[in-house]
Parts: structure tokens; sequence; C-alpha cells
């Protein structure tokens, strides 16, 4: 989340308590289907005539054996000698039929790759813009690592499904109808001889795909498992090495891998069992035929005159244009589990509902200028877990500055996050200027609200791009301004590219102090009417502490602003001081008034600061471990 950006929240959705992504794993095969074309609408364009050309590849391959039968059987084997006119049309049609074949398969198979392209994209598109619009706690559950596999690795299994399997299927179940139809014409007993050697595949198909559903829906479930184990130690490469952790690491890492190594084995090992069978069909069909036809013939021992050796050779043929539909249908089907697996993870998330409501244009709008807070009655819960805040009722004035203090744990971030909706309150309201936040629309809360969070992220981008996170529209000059406004110009002017200055990623090319002052700017650019500000209590040098002091000053100046203090400077600069214990705002008022009455929770944690002045900075101790 941008150190500046104050709210984020989807356009449609019902409340939801629960903080788990949807994992779509309960969706049967044609829910996940219909659900993909909705999200996918280009998978639909056009399939009318991809289906048309399917048809005519299809038929133009039943055309060869046909003609090769009926060259043998009326051509080269003509009553009155060889017909040289019938078996050259012949050749001539066979010619033609794998001229139309091949030109067909090729424009079916281009446009079926892009339709497929064109839909994942859009799909990966959507799937990307709602990780965003996710309630914030449930992008906190979900491993990143299995977020980033959900829109890459998996749309990549759907992908090749969709261009090699989906329509693929369809056309060859259609040619299996066709083959055994034109078999039918030619031999009813070799047809039953054929589809006698495939029973034993066709009958097991249901109970591998069912096999198949579970342990594809594993290896994709170990996929993510195994980019998160790579991607978290590679964030906090800082920590493995100064730990020198990097042997427990990798064996972690090791872990993921071998535990998907073992789910793909699993599922390869159905899919091979299965691709086996059908080889073993294939070889049974092909002997079959070849025995029962001879037999069937005039002189065979169930000898009857509709069978010549045309016939057979023909049909010989027509095995394998059986045969190849029902391996490559056979291999589509275990493809297809792994790609529905893939696909019902992508749906998952674009069918997560994001919790906040957005009004959007019905939404009651804020007046601009210093706005006034009201907590009413507020309890909030984590989904889960026990109340952290109990009926929190108060009311900030326009413009006043206000402190936060209590021991870590009290709930103080919890406040942060209502005020800035990043979660709404389990229960009563908070309202700005009177309107509760969740009749305000995004745009409007974003645009009056802004946090600034203690470690503001920055892109690996330029100093400017960065800042323009606040406004996006800003221009160099709107920048320069809101940074001489915080008396930073100086310090813009003095860095070596100025604002062109890269800041690496999550800034790490600059000092923790000036990833502050780049935060500050940021949200001075977005001008906000209300600031929620989490104090940073990373140390910096004095010089620098003073600077990111006076910006902040100025930065709170005309506006109303709720600082999460941990340092006792910040408290006794405030209008106001609330102090927080036990989720519960125990104590308010100017920090003078408070720190005087003895024995309050106040005067507990200015008393610990106070003994701790002589051996640190002026911090206000936000934990236990930390009083005297
Ligand atoms: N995402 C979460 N899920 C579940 N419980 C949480 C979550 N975030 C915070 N809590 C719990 O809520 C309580 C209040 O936490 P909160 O972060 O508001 O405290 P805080 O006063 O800001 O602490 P600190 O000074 O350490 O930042 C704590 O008991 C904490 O364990």
């Amino acid at each position: 989340m941008s150190a500046t950006t104050s709210t984020r929240a989807g356009s449609t959705a019902t409340p939801r308590t629960s903080t788990a992504l949807d994992t779509g794993e309960s969706l049967g095969a044609f829910t996940t289907i219909r659900l993909g074309m909705k999200h996918s609408p280009e998978l639909r364009e056009g399939l009318r005539g991809t289906f048309a050309l399917a048809v005519l590849a299809s038929g133009g391959e039943v055309v060869v054996p046909i003609a090769v039968q009926q060259t043998l059987d009326r051509g080269l084997g003509a009553d009155g000698g060889v017909d040289l006119g019938f078996t050259v049309l012949m050749g001539l049609l066979a010619a033609a039929a794998i001229v139309v074949t091949g030109v067909a398969s090729y424009l079916m198979t281009a446009r079926l790759f892009r339709a497929a392209e064109r839909g994942l994209a859009t799909l990966r598109t959507k799937a990307f813009r709602h990780v965003h619009d996710l309630p914030l706690l449930t992008q906190n559950t979900e491993r990143r690592g299995a977020l980033v596999a959900r829109v890459t690795s998996d749309v990549d299994q759907v992908s090749q499904f969709l261009v090699f399997g989906g329509l693929l299927f369809v056309v060859s179940v259609g040619q299996i109808a066709v083959a055994t139809v034109v078999m039918a014409v030619y031999s009813w007993q070799l047809t039953l001889v054929v589809w006698l050697a495939f029973a034993p595949l066709f009958l097991s198909l249901r109970y591998f795909q069912r096999k198949l559903t579970e342990a594809y829906g594993v290896v994709r479930r170990q996929v993510g498992a195994m980019l998160s184990a790579v991607s978290e130690p590679v964030v906090g490469a800082t920590v493995v090495r100064s730990y020198a952790v990097a042997d427990r690491t990798q064996a972690r890492i090791d872990e993921a891998i071998d535990r998907h190594k073992a789910a793909s084995f699993r599922a390869q090992g159905f899919t091979a069992f299965s691709f086996s069978l059908g080889g073993v069909s294939a070889g049974l069909a092909n002997a079959g035929v070849v025995v029962v036809g001879i037999l069937l013939m005039p002189d065979g021992w169930f000898g009857t005159d509709a069978m010549t050796l045309g016939t057979v050779i023909a049909f010989a043929f027509l095995v394998t244009l059986f045969v190849g539909p029902v391996q490559m249908g056979t291999q589509i089907l275990t493809d297809a589990q792994n790609a529905l697996a893939g696909w019902r993870r992508v749906i998952g998330i674009l069918e997560t509902p994001a919790d906040l409501t957005d009004p959007g244009a019905d939404g009651e709008p804020l007046p601009s200028g210093p706005i006034e807070v009201t907590f009413d009655h507020v309890g909030f819960a984590y989904p889960g877990g026990r109340p952290v805040l109990h009926d929190v009722d108060l009311t900030l004035a326009p413009g006043s500055r206000v402190a936060v203090v209590g021991e870590t744990g009290s709930g103080k971030s919890t406040i942060a996050k209502l005020l800035t909706r990043l979660m709404d309150p389990s229960e009563g309201r908070v309202l700005l200027d009177g309107v509760d936040l969740r009749h305000v629309s995004q745009a409007d809360l974003r645009r009056s609200v802004v946090l600034v969070p203690q470690e503001g992220f920055l892109f690996d981008d330029t100093l400017a791009a960065n800042v323009r996170y606040g406004r996006t529209d800003a221009d160099e000059a709107a920048i320069r301004a809101s940074a001489d406004a915080l008396g930073l110009g100086d310090w813009l002017a003095g860095l070596p590219r100025g604002l062109d200055t890269r800041v690496g990623q999550r800034g790490e090319s600059l000092s923790a102090g000036e990833r502050q002052l780049v935060a500050l700017i940021r949200a001075h650019l977005a001008d906000p009417d209300l600031l929620v500000l989490d104090e940073a209590t990373s140390a910096v040098d004095p010089a620098l502490e003073m600077r990111i002091g006076r910006a902040l000053e100025r930065l709170m100046r005309a506006r109303t602003s709720v600082t999460i203090a941990h340092r006792l400077s910040t408290a006794e600069a405030a209008d106001e001081v609330l102090v927080v214990d036990h989720g519960r705002v125990v104590q308010r008022g100017p920090h003078a008034e408070l720190a005087a009455r003895t024995g309050s929770v106040y005067a507990g944690l200015h008393a610990s600061w106070v003994a701790q002045q002589g051996r640190a900075t002026d911090r206000v101790p936000s934990g236990a471990g930390e009083q005297g």
C-alpha cells in the first residue's frame, strides 16, 4: 500500500466476515467454465467460425480412407479391369481433402490461440485489479507468493488448455462420432470390436477424472506454496543474511519444492496410467479389426460377402481416425483437470467480494476544509478474534491536532485503520463531518483522508513518480511547491538528480529518514482535510529528525490530524491526547493536564518516558518492556 493512499475498496460487495480468499475449489467443471467465460467474454467471440473450421478439418480426414477404399474396390479392383479415370478422381479428391484439412486446421488453431490469449489477458488484468480491491485483511492472510501464482502460473495453465484443449476436445468427440458412424456403415461387427477394445478406458474415465481433479487441485496449491517459500526469503534477504539462517530458509524452500514434486508425481501417475490404457486399447482395437476382419472375409470362418480387402484396409485407417481423437480426448481431459484447477483459483479471486461497499456516485459529499471526526460507540474485532476496541465514543474538533498514545497492542493502529476506512467497525459508526464513512464514496474519501504509515512504501521508480502517488496529475512545479511548503526544497535540490533520483526497490537507495520526507511530500501533494499519521519509530540522525519534525508541523497546519504517537514531544505538541488502554479510550485532554493526574495511565507513560530520557531519545514507551 502506498504511503499516502487513503483507502481502497471494491465497487460491488456484500459485507462478510471471513478473511480467506475464495479457493474456488468447490466449483464444478461446468460452473468453472461458465464463470470463466463470463470473466473472459473474448473466449466466446468467433466461436462458431472456429467450430465450423473444426468440422471442416475433421470431415476432410474421413475423406481419405473412403477414397482409399473406393480406389481399391472400384478403381484398381473394378470388375472390368483398372478404372483409371475413377482412380485419378479419387486421388484428386483425397489430395483436395488433405489440403482443405490442413488449411482448416491451421486457421482453427490460429483463431483459438488468439481468442485464448485475448481472453486470458483480460482475466489476468481483472484478477490483478481485484487483488487491490480485496479486503485488507484478506490480502494480509493470503500469502503473497500464492496470490502471484494465481494470476500468473494458474492463468498459464488455463491458456495452454484453452488453446490446445477446449475446442479440440469438442472436435475430438465429434470425430469419434463421425468415425463411429462411418465405421458402422462399413461393418457393424468391426465397429463393435473397436468399441469393446476401448470400453475399459471409457468406463474408467470418470474415476480418473475424480482422482485427477483432486491431484491437480493439490498441485496448483503447491505451486502457490512453492512461490511463497521462494519469494519470502528474497524479500527478507537482509534478515536471512544477517541472522545467517540461509540453511534453514533453504530447507523450507526444498521442502516446498519436494511437496510440489510429490503432488505432481501423483497427478502424473494417474495421467500416465490413463494414457497407457489408451495405448493398450488402441493396440487391441487394431489387432481385433485385422483378425476379425480376416475372419469375416468371404473365405474366413465367419465369411460374409460384404467384407472385402478394401473394407478391411479402409477400416484399419478408420480405426486410426477413431483412436487419434480418443487419445487426444483422454489427454485433453487430463490437461483439463490441471487447467480447471488453475482456472478455479483465478476465478476464486474474482469471486471473493471486496468487503467494503462503495456508494460511488450515490455517496454523500464531504465538505472541504478541516474535518470533524466522530467515533460513535465504535467497537471492533478482527475476524475470528476477540474484540480489540470497545465502545469508543468521542468527537475531535475540526482542525485539531490529536495524538493517540497507548501501550503496544492497545488498539491505536486499529483506530487509524477505521478512520481511513481500511476496515468498517463491527459496532457503531465512524463519522466525518457527521457523514458515516460507509456513505462516502471512495473517490471522495481518498481525496479527503490520507494515511501516512510508519514505513511509507516506495516503488522502484524516480522520486517524482513516487511522490505522484499522492496526486497523479501533479507536475514538477506542484511537487517542488509541496517540497517548499514543507521546508524541504533545499533537501530536494541537494539530491544529485533531484526529482529524477531513483529510489531503488522499496526506496532502499534512500535512508529511512529520507523515505519519510518523500512520504510527507506525497501526503502534502494529496492535500487532504484529514491526515492520519502513524509516527515512525526508527531513529534518524538529529538534523534529519528536526527536518522531519518541521515538515510534519507544516503538513498538519489547517487540517485535522490524528497521529499515532510514539514520541512524547508529539503528544506535548498536540492539542489533545487520546490515551488508549486495552481497546478503550481511558483519558483525553491536553498533555499537561493529563500528565498532572497522578496514578493515571498517561502519567505512567509519561513517567517512564522521563525515566528513559537520559538514556534515549524522546520516545513514548509503546511497550510494557520499555517501561521503567
Ligand atoms: N490483522 C489482525 N488480525 C488479528 N488481530 C489483529 C490484527 N491486527 C491487530 N490485531 C490485534 O488487535 C489488537 C490491537 O492491535 P493494534 O495494532 O491496533 O495495536 P497498537 O496499539 O497499534 O499496537 P502498536 O503500538 O504495537 O502498533 C492487538 O491485540 C493485535 O494483536
